[in-house]
């Protein structure tokens, strides 16, 4: 079992109640397994429910944050136990020390942030740059159609279906991390 994640999610809420409770529950599962939740450091949205999941459940949280961020107050507030969090100059410096820090990827519902995190990763496994799996956690199937979108790529030949089949996509958390595990 991998024992850090890297956890890609909304810096809002988004409009389904379901998205919050699930991202909180990430957070609890992950600090019930021992797995040390990487992540962005933020406070709000989404991201905020799935440190205080792990801060509840006695977990260890690693968040790094870029200056301008912390600048302006998006970073969560310091001080709770089991959280560790790095502040560092740039985007660029805040994806390369999580990349490196966790052991996989899993990219929760969010926005053009989320996307961006997880493209990266996965562009990066596509170019063998690193061999750490990569996931999509589908909450009432959020995912759907980005899994949809890339296949049709694939059926265009602008990539190859194995890619997009190595993503570890499911709604079970205890399948995902048994999955992005091997
Ligand atoms: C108003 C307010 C408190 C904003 C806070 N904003 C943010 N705080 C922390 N990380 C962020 C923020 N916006 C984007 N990110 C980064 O991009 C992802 C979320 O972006 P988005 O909300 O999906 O597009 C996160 O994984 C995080 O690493």
């Amino acid at each position: 079992m991998i024992s850090r994640l890297a956890v890609f999610l909304g810096s809002r809420d988004g409009k389904d109640p379901a998205l919050r409770d699930a991202a909180y529950d990430v957070g609890r599962g992950l600090a019930e397994r021992g797995i040390e939740l990487v992540y962005g450091a933020g406070g709000a949205g989404l991201m905020g429910r799935v440190s205080q999941g792990v801060i509840d459940g006695g977990g260890r949280v690693y968040g790094v944050i870029p200056r301008f961020m912390v600048e302006r107050e998006w970073g969560r507030v310091e001080g709770d136990a089991g959280v560790q969090t790095v502040v560092v100059e740039s985007m660029h410096d805040r994806k390369a020390l999580m990349a490196d820090r966790a052991e996989a990827f899993l990219a929760l519902p969010g926005g053009l942030g989320t996307l961006e995190e997880l493209f990266e990763v996965w562009t990066w496994q596509t170019l063998l740059l690193h061999g750490k799996p990569v996931g999509l956690f589908n909450v009432g199937g959020f995912w759907d159609p980005l899994v949809e979108l890339m296949h049709r790529i694939a059926d265009a030949g602008f990539m190859d279906h194995e890619k997009v089949d190595a993503l570890v996509v499911g709604d079970d958390l205890d399948d995902v991390l048994e999955r992005l595990s091997r």
